[in-house]
């Protein structure tokens, strides 16, 4: 098991246009570690990822990177080890797969590109994919694609090695989201540090060490995925009603419940058409 401290975040503040962002963020990940960062819309998730990516210039001392203050890291060096990959990725030009992907790694020699591109396209099951025009390629096609770009960046360097994805699995197949949570932790069970931005509550705590739910640019909870994922929380955070269950399996599964009113498809709490017709009410059997 991997311990050392790879990111640390201490009391960071972030103003864009005026507004507060980021409210007090303080939280640590060591190498090894994969995290999820949870929250609705608007809590900050990206503004976040953007400044632990040093895309936004955050207050010194506030954002360490291997023990070393995030603005002091050249550019050449934070490319090599940690990558990013943005929430929208929008890539219009016609270039293929194996293109985009070595993107990722522009001054390699061919061969150690082609080896690394080879390996990054069989992990994420593209490679069928490989002589395609991207913009021609499906959504979830795609959004591989980039998670291979991303790789690539900083796949096989030394240590530190830190990815922060900001939803890398908004547009697969659930079959396609297990295998993509899968080789995050595979990653992370090879020394590198995972910061991911996700939506998906069940999905984060299957693989998740840790999340880290944020409300309205703070850390509203944070620990392992059965402290997190409750339904006060749910209900305080999203206003979500839901039930808690924890699987045998170790960890907890959301079921969202329908809301009851001032929801655009609720009845007023009339029964629903199925449930006047089967006598069975639906909260009780999803
Ligand atoms: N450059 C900016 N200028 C002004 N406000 C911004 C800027 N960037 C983000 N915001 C605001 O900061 C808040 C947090 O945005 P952010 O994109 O970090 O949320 P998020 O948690 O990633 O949301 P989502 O789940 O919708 O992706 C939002 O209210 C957004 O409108």
């Amino acid at each position: 098991m991997h311990q050392k401290p790879l990111l640390n975040v201490n009391n960071l503040d972030l103003w864009l246009a005026k507004q507060q962002i980021l409210d007090d963020i303080s939280l640590s990940l060591t190498q090894g570690e994969l995290v999820a960062l949870l929250g609705p819309n608007g809590a900050g998730k990206s503004t976040l990822i953007r400044a632990l990516a040093g895309e936004v210039r955050v207050p010194a001392q506030t954002v360490r990177f291997d023990g070393k203050d995030m603005n002091q890291w050249s550019r050449a060096a934070l490319a090599r080890h940690r990558a990013v990959m943005p929430q929208k990725v929008d890539l219009q030009f016609p270039m293929t797969v194996e293109e985009v992907v070595a993107l990722g790694r522009p001054r390699e020699n061919p061969t150690q590109r082609r080896r690394i591109i080879r390996a990054l396209l069989a992990r994420l099951d593209i490679t069928h994919l490989e002589t395609r025009l991207v913009p021609t390629l499906s959504g979830g096609e795609q959004q591989r694609v980039q998670l291979a770009r991303v790789l690539a960046q900083v796949w096989d360097r030394p240590d530190p090695r830190l990815l922060l994805l900001d939803e890398c699995t908004s547009a697969l197949d659930p079959a396609h989201q297990q295998q993509v949570f899968q080789q995050l932790r595979q990653l992370a069970s090879e020394g590198f540090g995972l910061l991911v931005a996700v939506h998906d509550l069940n999905l984060a705590a299957q693989y998740a060490d840790r999340l880290v739910l944020m409300k309205a640019g703070k850390i509203f909870a944070e620990g392992p995925p059965a402290s997190v994922l409750t339904e006060q929380h749910l209900r305080e955070v999203y206003g979500l009603e839901s039930r808690v269950e924890l699987l045998p399996e170790g960890y907890p599964l959301v079921i969202p419940q329908r809301p009851r009113t001032g929801h655009p498809t609720d009845l007023g709490g009339q029964p629903l058409p199925w449930e006047r017709l089967t006598g069975v009410e639906y909260r009780r059997i999803v």
